[in-house]
């Protein structure tokens, strides 16, 4: 959960320090040649680099508590809506350890015009690979205003709501998804800008008894770009 949290904050911020993991080569930090920015904060249409975390009841929230830990060590404003969490002591040291970097945590779900206004990007960390049935609340109200916002989106692991095999038609269309591990079956329904792999952990022998087929990540990154 750490290494994907992290893998997160980094492939959204990565293109922020000027360099797509595929242009290895390159070894200047701002090359503009090699520049696919995603959300560099000079960008960002608000001033303040604001996020909005979304976790839900699981390792997929766990994900996203992570992910906000690091996008403020690298510069960003996130703030987290987690409105159902496990009782479990790994949760709530996750969420310590954001109150800890006073990351502020909201109470409710702004309205989509709120969350407009007030952050430049939304991370939803809501549902992963254990999603099924149909949406209980509170999330079905929270995916429902995120249906009506305008900021981009970053799916952690599968856009949530999706069926992880077949996707969704008319669920949440991400700007950006972040495959952990490898891309489920889902991810070919994905058609926003970006599509990052994270989650460098996946032992030799696992990944071959899998047939995974991972692409080789770029010397030491923990994020390979695949789209
Ligand atoms: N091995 C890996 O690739 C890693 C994956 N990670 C992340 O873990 C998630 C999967 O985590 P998991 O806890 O198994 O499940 P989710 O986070 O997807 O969902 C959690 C809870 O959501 C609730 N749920 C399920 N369906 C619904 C629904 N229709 N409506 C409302 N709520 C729903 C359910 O909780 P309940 O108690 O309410 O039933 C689920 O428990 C994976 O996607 C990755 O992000 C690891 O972090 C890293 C390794
Ligand atoms: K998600």
């Amino acid at each position: 959960m750490e290494l994907a949290g992290l893998s997160c904050a980094t492939a959204i911020t990565r293109v922020r320090l000027g360099i797509s993991p595929r242009s290895v080569s390159c070894n200047d930090w701002y090359c503009p040649r090699c520049c696919e920015m995603a959300y560099p904060t000079s960008s960002l249409v608000i001033a303040r680099p604001s996020l909005l975390v979304i976790c839900g009841p699981g390792n997929n929230g766990g994900d996203g508590l992570v992910c906000a830990r690091h996008l403020k060590l690298f510069g960003y404003a996130p703030t987290i809506l987690y409105p159902k969490r496990p009782n479990k002591l790994l949760f709530q040291g996750l969420t310590t350890q954001c109150e800890k970097m006073d990351i502020p945590f909201l109470t409710e779900m702004p309205e989509a015009m709120v969350v407009d206004k007030a952050y430049n990007l939304v991370i939803d960390a809501i549902f992963g690979f254990s999603f099924k049935g149909a949406v209980r609340e509170p999330f079905g109200s929270i995916l429902d205003v995120l249906k009506k916002t305008t900021v981009p989106i970053v799916s952690i692991d599968i856009p949530s709501g999706w069926d992880v095999e077949q996707g969704s038609t008319d669920g949440l269309q991400p700007d950006m998804l972040i495959s952990l591990t490898a891309p489920k079956k889902s991810a070919k329904h994905f058609c926003g800008r970006y599509h990052y792999l994270g989650g460098r952990f996946v032992p030799p022998a696992m990944e071959k008894k899998y047939q995974l087929n991972l692409p080789p990540y770029p010397n030491t990154d923990c994020v390979y770009q695949l789209q």
